[in-house]
């Protein structure tokens, strides 16, 4: 089994997503970050491109220690000199420095012939040789360069003391078969690339980073070059989780493995998407919010039944708590009667049933069915709970330089009116107070939450409470067009079962 090292470029490449621009507090704690994964090597910038970037590759190369510090440098001695100042305190560095090879990029972007091309990149690496051990020379948009010149090139570089050589596929131009081609012809035609290490960093203007990484891997590169998250330039680099994965998940294909704690993608990748601002979406290999998620009721009910069927990560492997079976018209009996037993249920089959078309009816009405709903759903049949309490009216006096008051008024079981008034740091909780003094009730408020049932401006506001009292748990839910009066609506509706499940006031109907 081969060891692939993991160079990662995501503050580098990755901060040169448009957009993107980290502090050197934050590049730092995502290094730490990157550290504790166990990348092998860290580009942390590009020291020539401002005092702040040589700060804070400074800064990593003094406080991380276990991966190699890395800075990027075009082939230039000032850019060079550049990289060392802010190197030179690294426990371990190496000097990244490129140029362009291809005839695009010779003939337009640098105006140079192959000769200086060559000469340009042998004096690069040979300054570089002079501060840093381990030297990387990447020939820029190599992927696209004649591979006869390419040989060349490489030659040079490797004579000159160069110890990683980099073929970027700087465009996300190339194919898998082409990529793999270039790699072997390396092998097969410079001399003492035995001695180094062949890296591959892939672009993914094409969608295709990923498994142009793959292909190098199979030709023989040691060394993996991507970002977290797949973040970077254009479209983005290799995302490095995908490629650890599909080596971890394919060992039997790949024979080859990296050192990253595969436990700390989960966490990694978070931290890269908050503090970049870059969002992963939810479809998203690896780390989206949908990776290991099933909707559909054939899919769940052969996850229930062996989770192999349709899982080939196990979410625990990247970092994450498990997987999910997201309940909604698509879902089957079984899941929905997993979902029933989780909440503490336990139905029978004409129950169960009853439960199921109820459940596909409110689906077709609603986007997201929550827990609550289902609790709602199946309380709504099994336990008729007794009105205790019945809202009669609710009124509110609220300004935005006066304190809110409510004042409630309660009809209970024995027909007594009961009204009271109070006033709370907001519209809710004077509301609230107002209810807990009429029903003399102490609760704890666990959670409160509002979501529209349907869409508009006269939207119908849904309120879910959880209320607790000693050992009590219970749930209320009101719908209205007005919110507060939802409110109030499910606040009644918790205490009521409350006062059922104590069985002080009425009998419990279960
Ligand atoms: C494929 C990649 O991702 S490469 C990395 C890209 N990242 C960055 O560019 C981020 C950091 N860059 C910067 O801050 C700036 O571009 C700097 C400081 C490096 C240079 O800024 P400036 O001196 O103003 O030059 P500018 O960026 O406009 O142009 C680039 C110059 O470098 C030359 N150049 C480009 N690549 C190289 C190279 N690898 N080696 C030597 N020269 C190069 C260009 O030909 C151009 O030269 P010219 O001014 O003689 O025409
Ligand atoms: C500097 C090199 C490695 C690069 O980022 C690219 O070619 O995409």
């Amino acid at each position: 089994m081969r060891t692939i090292e993991i160079f990662d470029t995501t503050l580098r490449d990755g901060e040169q997503s448009p957009g993107v621009n980290l502090s050197s507090k934050e590049k730092l704690e995502i290094a730490l970050q990157l550290e504790r994964l166990g990348v092998n090597r860290i580009e942390a910038g590009f020291a020539a491109a401002s005092p702040g970037d040589l700060q804070s590759v400074r800064e990593i190369a003094k406080r991380v220690k276990n991966s190699t510090i890395v800075s990027l440098s075009r082939a230039r001695l000032l850019d060079i000199d550049k990289a060392w100042e802010a190197l030179r305190d690294a426990e371990s560095a190496c000097l990244h420095t490129f140029l362009a090879t291809s005839p695009i990029h010779r003939k337009y972007k640098l105006n140079m012939t192959k000769e200086q091309v060559i000469e340009n990149a042998v004096a690069a690496v040979k300054h570089g040789k002079k501060y840093f051990d381990m030297v990387e020379f990447s020939c820029e948009d190599g992927s696209r360069t004649e591979i006869p010149f390419l040989i060349e090139v490489v030659q040079a570089v490797v004579d000159a003391g160069a110890r990683i050589i980099n073929i970027p596929d700087t465009v996300g131009y190339t194919t898998p078969a082409e990529y793999a081609n270039i790699f072997t012809q390396l092998l097969n035609n410079v001399r003492g690339i035995e001695n180094v290490k062949l890296s591959c960093h892939c672009h993914d203007d094409l969608g295709m980073a990923v498994a142009n990484t793959l292909a190098a891997i199979q030709a023989g590169v040691t060394q993996v070059e991507g970002t977290i998250n797949g973040i970077g330039e254009r479209a983005g680099n290799a995302a490095l989780e995908e490629v650890a994965l599909a080596l971890d998940t394919r060992k039997d294909f790949y024979q080859a493995t990296t050192n990253l704690k595969l436990e700390e993608i989960a966490r990694t990748s978070k931290l890269v998407s908050r503090l970049t601002g870059m969002f992963v979406p939810g479809n998203k290999a690896v780390v989206g919010a949908n990776a290991f998620a099933h909707q559909s009721g054939i899919h769940q009910d052969g996850v229930l039944k062996e989770v192999t069927t349709y899982e080939i990560i196990r979410p625990e492997r990247v970092g994450f708590k498990s997987n999910r079976l997201v309940l909604g018209k698509l879902s089957g009996r079984h899941a929905f009667k997993d979902k029933l037993i989780e909440l503490g249920y336990q139905l029978s089959q004409e129950e169960l049933d009853d439960a199921f078309a109820r459940f596909k009816d409110l689906c077709d009405r609603k986007k997201d069915v929550s827990d609550e709903d289902i609790v709602a759903l199946v309380d709504a049949k099994l336990v008729d709970v007794p009105e205790a309490y019945t809202l009669e009216n609710v009124q509110l006096s609220y300004g935005n330089n006066s304190i809110p008051t409510a004042s409630v008024r309660v009809r209970t079981l024995n027909g007594e009116v009961l009204e009271e008034a109070a006033c709370g740091n907001g519209s809710v909780d004077s509301i609230y107070k107002a209810i807990d003094r009429v029903t003399n009730e102490e609760v704890v408020l666990e959670d409160y939450k509002i979501v529209s049932v349907t869409h508009g401006k006269d939207a119908l506001g849904e309120v879910y409470v959880r209320l607790s009292q000693g050992d009590y748990t219970v749930q209320g839910r009101g719908v209205s067009t007005d919110v507060l009066e939802a409110s109030a609506k499910a606040y009644l509706r918790a205490l009521n079962k409350l006062v059922a499940r104590r069985g002080d006031a009425v009998e419990v109907v279960m």
